[in-house]
């Protein structure tokens, strides 16, 4: 038997936000026996914000925030893999992550492991992850998209080695039985767990040597060949990424997102911040997928409080159809706390909230009337 060497790579995709940084880090924590991690996250638009959701780890994280992994950015993807390569033995690499943003087509990061010499020497795709959101799948299922734009929820399903069915905490288990269905009439062979906060088991998700170019050239003949202009990301969905020096009222803030996700959810597919509240000196973590959303802060475990004499700013991420900056620009300035403002209703907020679940509900109440 030829023991391969290579560095071996799962690729973690998963429509926006399914549960993939919340995988990461667990993978990142939890990680027994499987040495040196190093994980490559691409995030969608302008503004990240993942960096300050990823644990604190001892581990290589590299960013690649200025374009889409699977078309725009794919070259620079090959340089750092290269780069990483090189420095792999001094610093002891045993697996690479790479994190895709929630609108990406795994297929042609998959590709880049077969068509650049380098690269397929140092590594080998283990699998193609999948995490699925098994509140919001369906409708991006069955979002209809324009003329020769992919529908890349479907994409993400089909191209999967195992699929992590996460979320199940938020739908019946009759709604459960139907996404399994519609994941299966997409995929029938990959691997599929069901779980809650993305917690399945990492002997099923890592080190499965599940990827098979043979099985992909059998469906997909052109695979190889593809250089990855046939991906066409839908232009209606887009991302507006927000920077605010300065302090944010926590009850104005929640006060205006609860009333922007609560109109807008269906459109807003994802919502994320990193923030500076007034009054404390914790770092506030905001999460919004569709209409449900929660606050988190450094208090619970989440990113790093600020640090003495740093300077304080927020950070958002907003990503969805028809989304309009400068709205969004006006709605957050608003939540700054003016000079000699009282910010006494603004405190003793730290607790994790989720404020939409009964929204969230309705929502997926109405959606399975229409699976029906
Ligand atoms: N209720 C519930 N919430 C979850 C579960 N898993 C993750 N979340 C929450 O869902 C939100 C999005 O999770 P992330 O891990 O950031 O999702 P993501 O796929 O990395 O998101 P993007 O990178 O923006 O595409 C966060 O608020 C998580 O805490 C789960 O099983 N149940």
């Amino acid at each position: 038997m030829v023991l391969d060497k290579r560095i071996p790579v799962t690729v973690i995709t998963g429509f926006l936000g399914s549960g993939k940084t919340t995988l990461v880090n667990r993978i990142l924590k939890e990680k027994h026996g499987l040495g040196k991690v190093a994980v490559i996250e691409n995030e969608f638009g302008e503004v990240g914000v993942d960096d300050g959701l990823l644990m604190n780890a001892k581990e290589e994280i590299l960013e690649m925030n200025n374009g889409c992994i699977c078309c725009t950015v794919r070259g620079d993807l090959i340089k750092i893999l290269r780069r990483l390569s090189k420095r792999a033995d001094a610093r002891g690499i045993d697996l690479v992550l790479i994190e895709t943003t929630g609108l990406a087509d795994p297929a042609p990061v998959a590709q880049t492991f077969f068509v650049d010499d380098e690269v397929q020497a140092s590594y080998r795709l283990d699998a193609i992850l999948t995490v699925a959101d098994a509140a919001h799948l369906l409708q991006h299922l069955d979002d209809v998209k324009p003329e020769g734009v992919e529908n890349e929820a479907v994409e993400q399903i089909a191209f999967a080695d195992v699929v992590l069915l996460n979320k199940i905490d938020l739908v019946s288990s009759e709604q459960r039985d139907e996404v399994v269905r519609r994941i299966r009439a997409i995929n029938a062979t990959a691997a599929l767990h069901s779980c809650v906060r993305s917690a399945a088991p990492l002997e099923a998700l890592l080190g499965l040597g599940a990827f098979s170019l043979e099985r992909v050239m059998a469906e997909e003949p052109g695979f190889l060949q593809s250089d990855g202009a046939e991906h066409v990301h839908d232009s209606s969905v887009t991302s507006v990424g927000l920077q605010l020096r300065g302090d944010l009222h926590m009850g104005r803030l929640n006060a205006w997102l609860s009333g922007l996700l609560r109109e807008r959810g269906a459109d807003l597919f994802r919502s994320k911040g990193l923030l500076s509240i007034a009054g404390s000196d914790d770092r506030y973590v905001f999460q919004g997928v569709h209409m449900l959303m929660g606050f988190a802060s450094s208090a619970d475990g989440v990113g790093r409080p600020w640090a003495p004499g740093e300077p304080r700013a927020s950070r958002l991420v907003f990503i969805g159809r028809s989304l309009d900056r400068s709205e969004l620009e006006a709605g957050l300035r608003a939540c700054l706390v003016g000079e000699g403002e009282d910010v006494a209703e603004g405190e003793g907020e730290e607790e994790e909230v989720e404020v939409e679940v009964e929204a969230e509900a309705e929502a997926g109440a109405e959606r399975e009337g229409q699976d029906k």
